[in-house]
């Protein structure tokens, strides 16, 4: 029976076989990896993905394409919101391979949920918003570089792979997508996820005005004795000296 595209569960099919291809290839999966699929929907890179592999597990909210995908004899279907799984359940001692077309109205909470799993990833392959993937890589200095830049920068290497246009999906979303790599990094500064989160959403608060109004405040309010330049706009900080600030904080010299 035909499948309704769902617009609540962010539905768009992808139906070009050059990109499946591609995205294919980006992925490159070997027999035997322990490989993850988020949102695997009509099936269109699970088919390709699970003839290499052998073996798939997948993810699926919408319980009529779940009944479908358990049809297939090599698949291991978990019927859940991906943002309720388990990965390090699911990963046991593997290290996982995850991929998916993402549902766009969930991307920056399941890319947090997936953050938090980083020690049980080998690495993430997912399409995204174009826009999203621009602010995932963006460098310090431009108008895309923001909370999800030092967020994401400071646990994963992160590459846009592949441009995907509107016209390779069924239907076609309003917006252009890309296809980003990101592997974790094995030398990530070990600072309190939260304390950092919680930073560098007051410091991109109000990232037109100089950090002594927004960050250098707060800094005084926790009594920071350290040095950091707040003459600076959020933006023109790097990764790597916000990593240092969390750090001090949490460990004052
Ligand atoms: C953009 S579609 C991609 C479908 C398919 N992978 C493709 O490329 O053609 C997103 C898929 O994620 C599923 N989905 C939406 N929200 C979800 C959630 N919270 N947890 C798991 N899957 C979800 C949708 O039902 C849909 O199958």
């Amino acid at each position: 029976m035909k499948h309704v595209a769902r617009k609540r569960f962010g539905q768009h099919f992808l139906s070009d076989p050059a990109i499946i291809d591609s995205i294919v290839r980006e992925i490159a999966p070997r027999s035997g990896d322990p490989m993850v699929e988020i949102g695997p929907g009509l099936a269109a890179l699970t088919q390709p993905l699970v003839e290499r592999l052998g073996h798939l597990t997948v993810i699926e909210l919408d319980r009529d394409l779940a009944a479908r995908l358990r049809q297939h004899p090599h698949l291991t279907v978990v019927e859940s919101d991906v943002l309720k799984v388990d990965f390090a359940q699911l990963a046991g001692t593997a290290k996982l391979r995850v991929v998916g077309n993402l549902p766009y109205n969930i991307s920056s909470p399941i890319l947090f949920h997936l953050l938090q799993y980083v020690n049980h990833v080998q690495d993430q392959h997912f399409m995204l918003q174009k826009e999203v993937v621009d602010r995932m890589v963006a460098s310090p200095s431009t108008g895309d570089y923001g909370r999800l830049s030092v967020m994401l920068q400071w646990r994963y290497e992160m590459e846009d792979v592949l441009f995907v246009p509107p016209s390779a999906f069924e239907p076609p979303p309003k917006v252009d997508s890309a296809v980003v790599r990101m592997v974790p990094r094995r030398d990530a500064a070990a600072v309190d996820e939260a304390l950092l989160s919680e930073l560098v959403q007051v410091a991109f608060s109000q990232r037109r005005k100089l950090l002594r109004h927004t960050l250098g405040k707060w800094l005084d309010q926790r009594g920071f004795a350290g040095t950091f330049d707040v003459q600076r706009r959020a933006e023109e900080v790097p990764v790597a000296e916000y990593l240092q600030l969390a750090a001090q904080m949490q460990s004052p010299a």
